[in-house]
């Protein structure tokens, strides 16, 4: 219910069109009803003026059921465009809302979201939340304010009869809906979490096809696969088999209605309380009020899985980002030094410390390299550097001011940065350079391509610049990637650079040559190299050699390696 409540106060800003829609849904649905009443009312009471002989005005009635037949007509077509409009534009600020809210999130707090999940999350659940006004919301009030005016109409005319229908739409538009949305609800549960299961395992199945095929000759993933494909359609069966029976119980207490109202005003003809017309007038009135009940057992069956939804994307929306938002962000100053004082660091329920004790100092100029084993914490040392994390001890200082005065987008546009994995994508070289400039001239694209020892590769191919590097960088070698990265990072104009580990990939020759020039073209900027390599090592201003999260030996390479 806290769900559902907050999904309506999302819906808030278009209020306006959903309370339009809800009347002209009310107002088209009671044109319906009046048709049927009046038509039926209008064919009898011309068969008895004719049997008796006697003539009546017939032009009022007809000019009803005129009437009654365009506003039901146009009635509906408006209300389709308005509601359709509502929910689009309902949807349409939900997906901005929700990436609002993913994004500072990015990357640290999402990491134990397999992608395709989260793919999900943002595809399927965000449609599943559209339905909470046209398939749930709209329906019910329309069907109460409805179903209230056609009883209180019969009760006008006849207690009994407004009693009967009463009955008859309390058990059709609540009782049932109700139940049908009880027995459909665990069933209705599992689809909105096994259809997500099976996006994510099919994204699997096909992003790891090559290990698959290798590790797993038994097929044991594709056999998940299918189990969750099965249980997804069991489930879908059965909700549609309640959706069906729950069809026909409304259409069940519709004709009992139409029935109930014959046995109960029949006498009444005979006794002269209650006219002829009347009573067809009432029968089929009773019948087209029940039209109103039909989407409710939907609207009932939908709602677990709606809810469900709703509850997976706030869970996703409502995670503390790693880096506390600034209130009242200062703005980053153009240059100046990045300083670490007894910075340390835990992964969030981590038993122990990726980092402990770090302290260093980069300005612009000056050039630290990091250098650890794997595990040893270099990687996390980035993260803190760029914001992404925050520090748990010490403290991180930029142009001498507490990190955490600043918008950690706004210092991360001092950083150029190849990361440990740094993504390329799908799209030609040429985009994935000019992300670090969009204005960049070709002569500065073709010196960095160069400094990383990617240029000759990509004159060579057949489309040069225009190449296509497939997704994640999958038509390009490993290597070609990173130092496509490298270029990247080269192009970005900021006074800091960071390296993590950029020749990866290389044979020792083309990783001595390729860092030997990016250190020479940097030389004004503050670069922090981290590398397990001790290629080149002496060309840095200074060594940190961090084990297992602590610094356990630094100064300038040369001390470093008399010492080691
Ligand atoms: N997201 C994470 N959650 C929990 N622990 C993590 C996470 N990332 C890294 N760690 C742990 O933190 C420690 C430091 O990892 P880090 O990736 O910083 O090392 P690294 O020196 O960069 O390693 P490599 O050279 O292999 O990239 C390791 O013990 C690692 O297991």
């Amino acid at each position: 219910m806290k769900d559902f409540l907050r999904v309506l106060r999302l819906m808030r800003p278009q209020a306006g069109w959903m309370a339009l829609s809800i009347a002209l849904a009310a107002l088209a649905t009671l044109a319906h009803v009046a048709l049927m009443a009046t038509s039926g009312w209008f064919i009898t009471a011309m068969a008895a003026a004719g049997l008796a002989g006697v003539s009546m005005n017939y032009f009022t009635p007809a000019a009803m059921i005129r009437a009654f037949a365009i506003v039901r007509t146009g009635g509906r077509y408006v209300e389709r465009l308005v509601g359709h409009e509502a929910t689009l534009k309902f949807v349409a600020s939900l997906r901005p809302w929700l990436f609002g809210r993913l994004e500072p999130l990015a990357p640290a707090a999402l990491e134990d979201e397999r992608s395709g999940d989260l793919m999900t999350r943002l595809r399927g659940d965000i449609d599943r939340l559209e339905f909470a006004f046209l398939r749930i919301l709209q329906p019910m009030v329309v069907a109460v304010i409805v179903i209230g005016i056609g009883i209180a109409y019969a009760a006008f005319h006849d207690a009994a009869i407004a009693m009967a229908l009463a009955v008859l739409a309390f058990a059709a538009g609540l009782v049932l809906p109700l139940l049908v949305g009880r027995l459909s609800a665990p069933s209705a549960r599992r689809v909105t979490a096994n259809s997500s299961d099976l996006n994510a395992l099919l994204v699997e199945h096909l992003e790891a096809r090559a290990e698959l095929d290798i590790y797993d000759p038994g097929h044991r993933h594709r056999a998940a696969v299918l189990e969750t494909s099965d249980a997804l359609i069991d489930d879908e069966r059965k909700v549609a088999s309640l959706a069906g029976l729950a069809s026909a119980g409304v259409g069940l207490c519709a004709n009992l209605a139409l029935v109930a109202v014959i046995a109960i005003g029949g006498p009444q003809i005979a006794a002269g309380t209650l006219g002829g017309p009347d009573l067809v007038m009432l029968a089929l009135m009773g019948l087209a009020l029940f039209e109103v009940v039909g989407p409710l057992p939907v609207a009932m069956q939908t709602l677990p899985g709606f809810l469900a939804s709703a509850r997976r994307i706030f869970s996703l929306a409502d995670r503390a980002p790693p880096v506390p938002a600034v209130a009242m962000p200062e703005s980053v100053p153009e240059t100046g030094a990045l300083t670490f004082e007894n910075v340390g660091f835990t992964y969030p329920g981590a038993g122990a410390a990726a980092l402990s004790d770090v302290s260093f100092t980069l300005r612009p100029g000056k050039r630290i390299a990091i250098v650890g084993p794997s595990g040893s914490g270099k990687s996390s040392l980035v993260s803190l550097a760029l914001r992404y994390r925050a520090a748990s001890e010490g403290k991180i200082g930029f142009a001498g001011q507490p990190v955490e005065r600043f918008e950690p987008e706004a210092l991360r546009r001092r950083f150029a940065v190849l990361a440990q994995s740094d993504h390329l994508f799908s799209t030609t070289i040429d985009d994935n350079l000019r992300l670090a400039d969009p204005a960049v001239s070709r002569g500065r694209i073709d010196q960095a391509c160069a400094l990383a020892g990617i240029l000759d590769f990509i004159k060579e191919q057949p489309d040069g610049f225009d190449t296509y590097v497939g997704a994640h960088g999958a038509k390009v070698s490993g290597g070609q990637g990173r130092r496509l990265g490298l270029a990247r990072a080269l192009l970005k104009d900021a006074p800091f650079l960071i390296l993590d580990e950029p020749t990866e990939g290389l044979d020792p020759e083309t990783e001595e040559r390729v860092l030997e020039g990016v250190l020479e073209a940097t030389r004004e900027r503050g670069v922090l190299l981290i590398t397990h390599s001790h290629a080149c090592l002496e060309l840095m201003d200074e060594v940190i050699v961090l084990e297992a999260g602590r610094i356990v030996e630094r100064g300038a390479p040369g001390e470093v390696f008399r010492r080691t």
